[in-house]
């Protein structure tokens, strides 16, 4: 009986190891596993696709330190996994330097799966659902796309900073009722050094590598990361209480702008485990950090991808005059007779993905996928790059082509991105019929208003934009010049004329 025991325990372990293996990837060193084959020195994404057609496998595994890290890099494995299986994939992964040290775990979008999300995600999802962008956000981005055509028009050169002011501008006035000081506004100022502080010193990603580090004290030699977190964690609490403050002074005065925040305070019903203030303050703080680069990264690639494509700019403006005439901007209204501008919006999404590797999702139990084993708290990255370019999916996929999303004659169109760009499953981005709404009138207007030029050297020659691409978990395109030029003598006088007073 004890043979037939042992023996059977033995064939049960044999059979698992052989049923249950890992993804494919490559084969890890002993103690430090796959760490020397991690990605990276930019453009991590293609270098994730390659591993995959390596291993000619579109789920990838690597093993950093003990750690399971799953990289999935079709939309099939993505829906199957974060999708299908979402009871066990909506997690985040542990990340010590930004949740466990800085505490930045507030943030519904670092924020890992339970009760706690779930009160988070209810709140934000209703505010973000598509008829309140249409009745109460609209009006903002109408008047913050007014505001960018005039900045634009007086200063063209500072393209991006103007752009930046337009995503803060959005948000602050729909999570706060505040006009942001364009000269310099406070609250913007520190929502920006919060981010910036996410990017810590030396030291700060070897703790996510060795999580025993955590413990060691702040004056300790090379210890830095441990006083910047403490640091971090004071502004990040900054950024949150001081608009929510703000607010409610400006309520208890009876002079508040009605908002995200006041309505919140109004009527959310007061929760027992968390307190009403700390939860209205962590959803309004997380939506600036989720929601205000984003914007900006996408409206910065569709000015390049403009004036890369002066026949597409043309053909844009085309339809814009064709529905709205020269006197008047797009209105909302405008959009369903718009549809090549909705291609554009897409194929910028597509061509140069915001998060191009999403955001990390991790899973709550083991699970076993197509006979491979993927072990609970593994850190599932969905590969967004990998997926919208996919040459099998979008032909030409390096190319900005947005007729491609217009079926013709001898092709069907292409898949819409949204399917992938706003991530997947549980944690789909909640801010995404904002997005794609602010998205759509400001790249409209700015058709309608400018012309997107390359710029020109002292002798005339034409400099060609040379843009790479950050690593952060949003890749943030660098620096290019661009020429932006109104229209017409009328289109900068209608554009003088507008009243930002009431
Ligand atoms: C071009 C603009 C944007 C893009 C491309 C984008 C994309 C994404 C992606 C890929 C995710 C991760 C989804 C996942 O985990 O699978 C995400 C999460 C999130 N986004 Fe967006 N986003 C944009 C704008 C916004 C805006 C304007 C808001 C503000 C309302 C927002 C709020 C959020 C939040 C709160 C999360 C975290 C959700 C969670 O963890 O459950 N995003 N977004």
């Amino acid at each position: 009986m004890a043979v037939l025991g042992l023996g059977g325990i033995l064939y049960a372990w044999r059979r698992s190891s052989r049923a249950a293996r890992y993804p494919p990837g490559p084969t890890p060193a002993w103690l430090t596993g796959n760490l020397h084959d991690l990605p990276s020195g930019g453009d991590e994404w293609v270098q994730y696709r390659d591993l995959s057609r390596k291993y000619g496998s579109d789920v990838i595994h690597l093993n950093i330190f003990g750690s399971h890290l799953v990289v999935l890099n079709s939309v099939r494995v993505a829906n199957d996994l974060l999708d299908h299986r979402g009871s066990i994939y909506s997690s985040r992964p542990r990340m010590v330097m930004l949740k466990e040290l800085m505490g930045w775990d507030w943030s519904i979008v670092l924020m890992s799966y339970g009760e706690t999300f779930w009160t988070h995600r209810r709140i934000i999802q209703q505010e973000f659902q598509p008829r309140i962008v249409t009745s109460t956000y609209q009006p903002i981005i109408a008047r913050e796309c007014k505001m960018l055509l005039a900045n634009l028009l007086r200063a063209p050169d500072h393209f991006v900073h103007h752009l930046k002011s337009l995503a803060a501008a959005e948000i602050m006035m729909i999570s706060y009722g505040h006009q942001i000081d364009p000269e310099g506004d406070k609250y913007v100022k520190l929502a920006e050094e919060v981010r910036e502080s996410g990017v810590g010193p030396p030291g700060s990603y070897l703790v996510d590598l060795i999580p025993a580090l955590k413990y060691i004290p702040e004056w300790f030699p090379g210890a830095d990361f441990k006083r910047h977190a403490r640091w971090g964690k004071g502004l990040a609490l900054r950024m949150r209480q001081e608009p929510h403050d703000l607010v409610k002074e400006k309520m208890a005065a009876g002079v508040a702008i009605p908002c995200l925040t006041s309505r919140l305070i109004e009527t959310l019903p007061s929760t027992s485990d968390i307190s009403k203030d700390e939860l209205i303050m962590s959803c309004t703080g997380a939506i600036y950090s989720a929601g205000a680069d984003t914007t900006t990264i996408a409206l910065t690639n569709f000015i390049l991808a403009m004036i890369l494509h002066p026949e597409i700019q043309q053909k844009a403006r085309a339809e814009i005059d064709a529905v709205a005439g020269r006197d008047r901007l797009p209105d909302f209204s405008d959009r369903a007779s718009m549809p090549f501008i909705n291609c554009i919006v897409k194929e910028v999404l597509r061509w140069k993905p915001v998060a191009p590797l999403g955001v990390p999702h991790a899973t709550t139990e083991n699970d076993i996928y197509l006979g491979m084993f993927i072990p609970k708290n593994t850190t599932i990255v969905p590969n967004l790059w990998a997926m919208l370019h996919d040459p099998e999916v979008y032909y030409d996929p390096e190319e900005f082509i947005p007729e491609r999303f217009l079926p013709t004659e001898t092709r069907e169109a292409c898949p819409d991105p949204s399917r992938v760009v706003w991530g997947f499953g549980r944690r789909i981005c909640p801010g995404r019929h904002l997005a794609d709404t602010s998205l759509w009138m400001t790249m409209a207007s700015l058709l309608w208003a400018f012309d997107f030029e390359k710029p020109k050297d002292a002798r005339g020659n034409i400099i060609e934009p040379n843009v790479t691409y950050g690593s952060d978990i949003v890749s943030v395109p660098s620096e290019f010049s661009c020429q932006i030029l109104p229209r017409s003598r009328d289109v900068a006088s209608l554009i003088n004329s507008f009243d930002f007073e009431h």
